[in-house]
C-alpha cells in the first residue's frame, strides 16, 4: 500500500514537471524547433518532386480551347456526343448517374446508362436527361441454367445501341457481382471490335486488373485509378509497390507494359501517360475530397476523349497541339475542368461541397476557359 503511494506520488510529480516545462517558454521555443526542423526535411524531397511535376505539366487551358467543338447551328443531336456509362447496382446508384450527368453538363448531347433492373428506376428518379437501360443482371436473380441466355440478351440488348457510343464509360458503381462482371468483360471486347473508346473506372478497374487482356494493347483504353485501384494496378502489372519518387516513370513503365492504353493516376496533381510521355495536371482543386469526383472526371474525359478524337480527324494533322493521342487529350481535358469546377465549388460552398455542388460548376468552368459564343 505504502509503495503504491509513493509510485501515484512520483508519477504526480512528473506529470507537474512536464506541465511546468511545457509551459516555459524555452521548452515552447525548442518544440517549435524542432517542428521547423522536420518540415524543412519533409519539405526536400517533396520540392524535388514538384520540380519534376512542373517540368511535365501541360497547359490544360489550351488543350480545351482546341478540342471544344464550336456551337454550330448545322449540327444535329448525337453530333457533341452521344456517352454511355456501364454502371449502377444496388449498391450503388449516385456513381453512374455522376458520370453520366457530368457528360450532358459539359456538353455531350447524349447520355445512356446501363445498370441493374433495381438500379433503373432509382437513376431515372434523379434526372429525367439521362436514358436509362435496366438491363444488367447480378448472381442473385439469375439461376445457373438462365446463366448463358440472360448474357446472350443483355449483349444484343446493348449491341443494338453499341455504334451510336462515342465512348463508354464502365465501373461506375458497377459492384463486383462476378456473373455481372463476366457479362462486362464481353460488352467490352464487343466494343473493342467496333473501336469503341473504353473509360474504365471503379469497380471496372476491378475486373481488368484481374483480367488485363481486355484492355491489353488497345490504344482506346483509358483506365483512371485512384490511390487504392493504383496500388493494385501496380502490384498487379509491375509486381512491385507504388513508388512516389519517381511517379512519372513509374506511370510511363506501367502505361507500356500494357500495350500503350492511357491511365490517369487521380491524385494531388493528376498524371496522364499512354506509355509514350507523361503529362501533368496540377491546376488548383478542392481540399474536399467528397466522394463521387472519380465519377464526374471519368464522365468528363468520355466527353472530352470524343471530341479530341474529332478534332484529330477534322485538322487533318493541322491541329497546333503538340499531343496528338486524343485519350492523352481527353484526360488532360477532364482532369482539369474537374479540378476547376471543384474550386469554384468550394469557394462558394466551402466545408460543405459535395459532389452535387461541382456538377454544378462544370458549366461555369468550361465557360471560364472556352466561351460558348
Ligand atoms: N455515391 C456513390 O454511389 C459512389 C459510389 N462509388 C463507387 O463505389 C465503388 C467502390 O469505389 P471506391 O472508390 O470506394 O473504391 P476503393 O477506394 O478502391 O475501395 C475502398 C475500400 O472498399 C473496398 N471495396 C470497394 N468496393 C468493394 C466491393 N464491391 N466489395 C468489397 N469491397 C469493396 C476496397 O477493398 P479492396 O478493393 O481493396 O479489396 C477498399 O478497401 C465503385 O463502384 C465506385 O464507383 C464511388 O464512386 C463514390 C461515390
Ligand atoms: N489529394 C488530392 N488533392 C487535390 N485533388 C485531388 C486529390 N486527390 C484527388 N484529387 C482530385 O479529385 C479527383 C478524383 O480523385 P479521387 O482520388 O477522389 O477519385 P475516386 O476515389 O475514384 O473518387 P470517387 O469517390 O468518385 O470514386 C482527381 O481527378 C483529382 O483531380
Ligand atoms: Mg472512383
Amino acid at each position: 500500500m505504502l509503495m503504491k503511494d509513493c509510485m501515484n506520488s512520483r508519477l504526480l510529480l512528473d506529470c507537474a514537471k512536464s506541465c511546468i516545462l511545457a509551459s516555459s517558454p524555452v521548452f515552447r521555443r525548442q518544440q517549435f524547433l524542432i517542428r521547423c526542423l522536420e518540415v524543412s526535411i519533409d519539405h526536400r524531397p517533396h520540392s524535388r518532386d514538384m520540380q519534376a511535376l512542373r517540368s511535365i505539366e501541360v497547359d490544360s487551358e489550351s488543350v480545351i480551347r482546341a478540342i471544344t467543338p464550336a456551337l454550330d447551328p448545322t449540327r444535329h443531336k448525337g453530333q457533341a456526343g452521344n456517352i454511355a456509362v456501364i454502371g449502377g447496382c444496388r449498391e450503388y446508384t449516385g456513381a453512374p448517374y455522376f458520370a453520366a450527368i457530368s457528360a450532358l453538363k459539359i456538353g455531350a448531347d447524349l447520355s445512356h446508362v446501363f445498370c441493374t433492373k433495381d438500379a433503373a428506376p432509382v437513376i431515372k428518379s434523379y434526372s429525367p436527361e439521362l436514358i436509362v437501360h435496366p438491363v444488367l443482371e447480378e448472381s442473385y436473380n439469375v439461376g445457373e441454367e438462365n446463366k448463358r441466355s440472360i448474357t446472350s440478351k443483355v449483349l444484343a440488348e446493348v449491341d443494338k445501341w453499341m455504334e451510336r457510343f462515342n465512348c463508354l464509360v464502365v465501373g461506375p458503381g458497377l459492384g463486383r457481382d462476378p456473373f455481372l462482371l463476366d457479362c462486362v468483360s464481353e460488352l467490352m471486347r464487343h466494343a473493342r471490335q467496333s473501336s469503341i473508346p473504353i473509360v474504365i473506372d471503379g469497380d471496372g478497374l476491378f475486373l481488368v486488373t484481374n483480367n488485363l487482356d481486355l484492355v491489353r494493347g488497345y490504344p482506346l483504353a483509358v483506365l483512371t485509378p485512384n490511390v487504392n485501384e493504383y496500388k493494385r494496378l501496380v502490384q498487379k502489372v509491375l509486381s512491385s509497390e507504388v513508388n512516389d519518387v519517381d511517379a512519372p516513370q513509374q506511370l510511363l513503365s506501367l502505361a507500356k507494359k500494357i500495350g500503350g492504353v492511357t491511365i490517369l493516376r487521380k491524385g494531388n496533381s493528376d498524371l496522364v501517360s499512354d506509355g509514350d510521355t507523361v503529362k501533368s495536371v496540377n491546376i488548383y482543386g478542392s481540399p474536399r475530397r467528397c466522394g463521387g469526383q472519380g465519377d464526374i472526371l471519368s464522365g468528363s474525359v468520355a466527353v472530352f476523349l470524343s471530341w479530341a478524337r474529332q478534332h484529330i480527324l477534322a485538322a487533318d494533322s493541322n491541329s497546333n497541339l503538340s499531343c496528338k493521342n486524343p485519350t492523352v487529350l481527353g484526360c488532360i481535358a477532364g482532369s482539369a475542368i474537374l479540378r476547376k469546377a471543384a474550386s469554384l465549388a468550394f469557394l462558394k460552398k466551402k466545408r460543405s461541397t459535395v459532389t452535387g455542388d461541382i456538377i454544378e460548376c462544370l458549366g461555369q468552368s468550361l465557360e471560364d476557359i472556352s466561351p460558348a459564343s
